[in-house]
Order: structure tokens, then C-alpha cells, then sequence
């Protein structure tokens, strides 16, 4: 790694022009700068690319497939989290997009059929300039038409007043002036209306279509409750280009895709065909469904997003045709730890302040601190976040502090107070729920029990948990052998870990767990807690209640078990090992392979022991209290796990998945 290899502060300090200060308390490589900031001294001095696509960072792959897509004018889905650039992505198509091709378009009346009105085309600029013209000399039709009415009215009145027939000249006047309103000149019935106006866009026009309804979508016409006489609005007036139309020649975008009504996706998968859609009332009731224009050129690149489960809700035949004419990609949520790809987040800070526009400049430490918990978020050693939506909450909170604080830079300690009240919800949730537990004494930091276990488990995206598991194991009940009794929100879960244990216990205990009715408690779980990484905790809570060999409360515990008594990996180690450490817990175990996900902030690494474990029996001989009970299960299981290593190759036994 790049970054590993890079010289310590030590040798190249001196070329460093604002040295971080390190007033606080991040993980391990706080003594060196994250980059070399020898040439900048705040991220004002990073230059920030014009156009969108080059300010997305950390996908240059999809950017590459953007790109050629752009040229050949393909459809794009978009997968990914949210928040990891895909909307921005798509902006950037649209601005790389040919833009001389760009078209105005106008709708007629129809002379013929007042309620099929036309559709014409020209170059953009030019619909604006037909639509003046038409009007200006529809305007000068009108002014002599009023000029030709106020003298004849004029004339009458005063003839009248000359012969005393006022009566008869004032009825005569009316008369006129009635005719007058009724007779339109043909200019101002004829003059068309601009439908779509690309006059001023620089560059291939992006619409935004997320959850719009079919008429925006699509296009609609307005209600006219006077239709009849002549007196109603002409129904070429009423027509309203829809975004599908206004996206010609440039990008739709659409997030959530599948949300959308199968008929929509029906009609502008119709639109996507033909690459023109007749605008017609959308509401059956209202008059404007009597109204169907000329086909209106719609003529766009569909850039459809969401998440993985999007795909549910889209239409078969919409994901075809972007399989057939584009590509589908698949964003990263994460990118590698590289001194290159740290400096694209300096310049993500530098366009998140620009682009904030009230925010001062980022100093050197504060984008160490930045970088920092990009690393952090991505929950990876190696690696660096790329939600980067929420990671630009956190520059724009800073920003704000800095501000408060009167500081012209933003500098680390703004960072750290921002990363204290810009805490998530689940966050909020997990703090109090440690002092909640502290203040109940609910979550044990001393002594042994049997069948209780301190279990961590992770709310939201990264808040990590105590959740502590009791076990209590009774003889069974029924004659047809015993029962899982889980209670508690994750009790689905509870049931099929005890059932994926039942043959290790079996295999270590010689204990039968049909012969029990065992019931597992998670004790105060709250929604939104993931269950998968419990499975080692259950079973070592189980063990304890059958074995009644007590369990350390002074340690916590994580992982996955297989059904051969392997430990897994699990998400939000490094959550799960602090919350551990703020409950008071003085060890936690954690899987083997996840060793290298781990960056505690400082404070925490004098706080708690952290112990990888591989199998079971590792489990085991760190979490029960010493004892004859205790030596001789271990002993059974490392002699049993010994014969099997010995009958399986190595390569065989070691071949983990992830949960
Ligand atoms: N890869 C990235 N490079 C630079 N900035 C990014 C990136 N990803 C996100 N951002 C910042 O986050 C903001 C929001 O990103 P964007 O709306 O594109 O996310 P999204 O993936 O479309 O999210 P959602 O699915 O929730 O709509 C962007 O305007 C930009 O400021």
C-alpha cells in the first residue's frame, strides 16, 4: 500500500508548511500527516474540475462506462447505496452529452382538428424567436383592431349625441364592441406555444424525474372548464411538455425506479421505443383527455438508480432494454486507502466548500481528520468510504463550527466537535442506551454468570451495542423431546443459531439439546439491531446454561458460527468493540479475520483487551470462568477438534464466508 510505505513525519516535516496539530484522540497514525501537504496550505489551493463527471470520486470504472455510454447515447442503471454519487454521475452525463443537436420544440394549433394540435421542431434558440415574431405581429393586429373599435365606437356615440338618438347610438356602440371581442385577429388563434425552450442551456438538458407523477412525467393538458363558444383557452395552450420531453437530446434520471407504477414504466418504456409520445390529458374526467398532440420527440438517455432491491419493482422489459442498448453498473461503497485516493478526498472537500459557498476552507489537520473518518466509515482497514453524501455532512458541520468559532480554516478541533453533535440517530440511540444500561445496572461488567452473555450487536450503519443474551436450559417438558423457546425481537434468529449449535453441543457436551427446553433471551434489543453476528454469543450462552459452567461478564463477545464451530467474520467490528468498551467491559472477542477491520479511536485501545478468536473452543476458553467443568470441556474440544484437523486438510477446514 502507498500509504503504508509512506516516510514517517519525521523525515519530511520540514517541508510540511502547516503542520497538523494533533490535539485529539484518533487511531493510530495521528502522529504523521495523512498526506503531504507541502504545496497547499488549506483546501482552497486544490483546484476544482468544471465539469461534474470529473468531481466524482472514486468510481473510475463507471465513470469509464459513462463515458463511452455518453458517446453512443445508452441507457444506464445505476446500483449502489445511496448517497455514493449516483445522481451526480448522472448530471455528469448529461454535461458531456453532444449539445449542438440540442432542438426547441413547439406546438400548434390545428386548423383542422382543434384538439390534435402540432408539433414542429428547430434548432434550439430559434423557438423562441417564432414565438416573438408571431406574437408581435399578432400584437399589432390587436392594437388596430382596438384603434378600428374605439373610433367607431367614438363615431357612433357622437353622431348620436349630434341627431339626440343616444339610446340607439349606445346600443349600436355595444354592439360593436361585443363583435370586436369575438373576432380574433387569426395571428393571435394561430401563434404557437414554446413547448420545450433549450435557448440557454450550455449543456445537453439533465431531468430529474424521481418520483414524479405521470402527467410530469409524461406530459399533460390542462383542465378548460370554457370550452364552448370559442370563449376557452385554444387546447395547443393547454398542452404541458412532460420530463421526458423536456429531456430530449439530454438525461432523464430516475432513482427509484421500481417504485414506479408498472403502467408508467409501461408508457416510457413506449416513449424509449419510439423516441416521441403524443401529450394528452392524463385525468380521464378532464377535458384536456380529449386533446392528443402530434407525437412530441422525446428523444433522452434513461439513467435509472436505486438499490439492489430496486430491481424487484422494475419492469421486466424496462431492465432488458437497458441491458440490451446500455450497460447496468454496480457502485462502490468503498475505495482503497492509496495517498492517491486520499488527495481525491481532499478535493471532494475542496468542491463540497465550494459548492456550500458559506463555509471556510479546510487547514491541513482538519482534512487529516476528514481522511481519517472516511477510513473509519468505510468499517475496512485498507479502505476509504465512499457514502460520501454523509461524509460532506460532516465537512459541512465542521464548516459550521469553524464558523461559529470565528476561524478563517476549519481546523481538526472544529472537525472532532462536528463528528460529536453530527452523530446519526442510531448513534444517539446506542449513547443512550450505554448510559440507560450503566444506570440500571443492565448490562453486567463484573463477575460470572451462568447462561448470560454479553453479546454486541450493531443499530443503523455503524453504532455498535451491548446486547446481552440469556440462555436457561430446563429438562423437557414434552415426551416428543424439548423446544427452542426464543423470546424477544430477534427470536427467528435466536432458533436457528441454537439449531445450528445442537450438533456441536451434542459433539462437545455428549448432551443431548432435545432433552432441554432451552430458552434464549435477547435481553432490551431494539429494532433495527442485526442479528447475524449473535450466533457465537447464543451458543456460548447456551453452553453455559447446559454445562451451568458460568460465563466472564467482564467480557463481550461477536461473531458467526458455522455449523462446524468455525467463527466467522461480522460487519461493524470496530463499533461493536468500542460500544464494548464505553459499557465498561474490560475483553471482547471478535473473529479472526475481522482483526484487520479494527480502527478504535485512541481513547479506547487502553480502555479494553481485544482478543480474535477461530473456533468455538477459543471462544470458550476466554469467556468461562475457570474450573473443572470448564477444563474438561475444553479439553474434549480441543481433542475432537484435533481428530477432525487431522482427518480434514487444513485447507479444507479454513475456508470462511462471509455473513
Ligand atoms: N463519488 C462522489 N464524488 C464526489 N462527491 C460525491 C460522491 N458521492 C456523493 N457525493 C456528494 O454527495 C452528494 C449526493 O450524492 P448523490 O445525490 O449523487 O448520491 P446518490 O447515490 O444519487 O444518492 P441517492 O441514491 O440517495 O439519491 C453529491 O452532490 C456530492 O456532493
Amino acid at each position: 500500500m502507498k500509504f503504508e510505505e509512506k516516510e514517517p513525519i519525521e523525515e519530511s516535516s520540514d517541508d510540511v508548511v502547516l503542520e497538523p496539530e494533533v490535539t485529539h484522540d484518533v487511531v493510530d497514525e495521528e502522529t504523521k500527516p495523512m498526506l503531504d501537504y507541502e504545496n497547499i496550505k488549506s483546501s482552497q489551493d486544490i483546484e476544482v474540475p468544471p465539469l461534474l463527471i470529473d468531481q466524482v470520486i472514486g468510481h473510475e470504472e463507471s465513470i469509464e462506462t459513462i463515458k463511452k455510454a455518453a458517446k453512443q447515447r445508452r441507457n444506464i442503471l445505476l446500483i449502489g447505496d445511496p448517497g455514493v454519487g449516483k445522481s451526480m454521475l448522472a448530471k455528469g452525463m448529461a454535461q458531456i452529452l453532444p449539445h449542438e443537436s440540442l432542438q426547441d420544440i413547439l406546438i400548434y394549433p390545428n386548423v383542422e382538428d382543434n384538439n390534435h394540435p402540432i408539433i414542429r421542431t428547430v434548432p434550439a434558440g430559434e423557438g423562441k424567436k417564432i414565438v416573438k415574431a408571431t406574437k408581435g405581429s399578432a400584437r399589432g393586429h390587436e392594437e388596430r383592431k382596438t384603434l378600428i373599435t374605439t373610433l367607431a365606437i367614438g363615431g357612433i356615440l357622437i353622431i348620436g349625441f349630434f341627431y339626440g338618438r343616444i339610446l340607439e347610438s349606445i346600443i349600436a356602440a355595444a354592439l360593436i364592441l361585443l363583435i370586436s371581442i369575438q373576432i380574433k385577429p387569426k395571428n393571435t388563434t394561430m401563434s404557437p406555444k414554446l413547448l420545450v425552450n433549450n435557448e440557454e442551456n450550455r449543456f445537453a438538458p439533465f431531468m430529474d424525474a424521481t418520483g414524479a407523477h405521470a402527467g410530469a412525467l409524461l406530459g399533460d393538458v390542462r383542465h378548460d372548464p370554457y370550452q364552448s363558444g370559442g370563449l376557452g383557452t385554444p387546447a395547443h395552450e393547454r398542452v404541458e411538455a412532460g420530463m421526458i420531453h423536456k429531456a430530449n437530446r439530454g438525461v432523464l434520471y430516475i432513482d427509484e425506479i421500481g417504485t414506479m407504477s408498472m403502467k408508467t414504466q409501461q408508457e416510457l418504456l413506449s416513449a424509449m421505443q419510439e423516441k416521441k409520445y403524443s401529450i394528452t390529458g392524463q385525468s380521464e374526467n378532464s377535458s384536456g383527455a380529449m386533446v392528443r398532440s402530434q407525437a412530441v420527440p422525446c428523444d433522452f438517455v434513461l439513467v435509472a438508480s436505486g438499490n439492489i432491491q430496486v430491481l424487484e419493482g422494475m419492469h421486466i422489459a424496462m431492465r432488458s432494454r437497458i441491458r440490451g442498448y446500455g450497460y447496468e453498473v454496480f457502485m462502490k461503497d468503498y475505495m482503497e486507502d492509496t495517498t492517491e485516493n486520499r488527495e481525491k478526498l481532499v478535493q471532494f472537500v475542496a468542491q463540497e466548500v465550494k459548492n456550500d459557498g458559506r463555509i471556510p476552507h479546510f487547514a491541513p489537520d482538519a482534512l487529516d481528520e476528514i481522511i481519517m473518518e472516511a477510513k473509519r466509515r468505510s468499517g475496512k482497514q485498507n479502505a476509504l468510504t465512499l457514502r460520501l453524501r454523509e461524509l460532506g455532512g460532516l465537512v459541512r458541520s465542521s464548516g459550521d463550527v469553524a464558523i461559529e468559532k470565528g476561524a478563517d480554516l476549519v481546523k481538526a478541533e472544529h472537525v472532532l466537535e462536528a463528528k460529536k453533535f453530527s452523530r446519526t440517530l442510531e448513534q444517539q440511540i446506542a449513547d443512550r442506551s450505554i448510559i440507560q444500561r450503566k444506570e440500571y445496572s443492565m448490562v453486567n461488567a463484573e463477575g460470572g454468570r451462568v447462561g448470560l452473555v454479553n453479546g454486541l450487536a450493531v443499530i443503523g450503519d455503524r453504532s455498535g451495542i451491548v446486547s446481552p443474551i440469556a440462555a436457561e436450559a430446563a429438562p423437557a417438558q414434552s415426551k416428543n423431546g424439548g423446544q427452542i423457546i426464543a423470546t424477544g425481537k430477534l427470536g427467528e434468529i435466536a432458533s436457528e443459531s441454537v439449531q445450528n449449535v445442537s450438533a456441536l453441543i451434542k459433539k462437545y457436551t455428549n448432551k443431548n439439546l432435545s432433552d432441554y427446553d432451552i430458552h434464549v433471551q435477547f435481553i432490551q434489543t431494539y429494532d433495527g439491531v442485526e442479528g447475524d453476528s449473535a450466533s457465537v454469543s447464543i451458543a456460548t450462552a447456551v453452553i453455559s446454561a447446559v454445562e451451568e459452567i458460568p460465563i466472564d461478564q467482564t467480557v463481550a463477545l461477536t461473531g458467526s458460527l458455522n455449523v462446524r464451530g468455525d467463527v466467522m467474520p461480522i460487519g461493524g467490528a470496530t463499533a461493536k468493540i468500542e460500544a464494548a468498551a464505553e459499557s465498561g467491559m474490560k475483553k471482547v472477542l471478535i473473529p479472526k479475520s475481522n482483526l484487520k477491520d479494527v480502527m478504535i479511536e485512541k481513547k479506547y485501545e487502553d480502555m479494553i483487551e481485544i482478543i480474535p478468536t477461530e473456533t468455538l473452543s477459543d471462544v470458550l476458553e476466554n469467556i468461562l470462568i475457570s474450573g473443572s467443568k470448564k477444563d474438561q470441556l475444553i479439553e474434549k474440544m480441543k481433542s475432537i477438534g484435533s481428530k477432525v484437523a487431522e482427518k480434514v486438510p487444513q485447507s479444507t477446514i479454513n475456508n470462511p464466508t462471509t455473513n
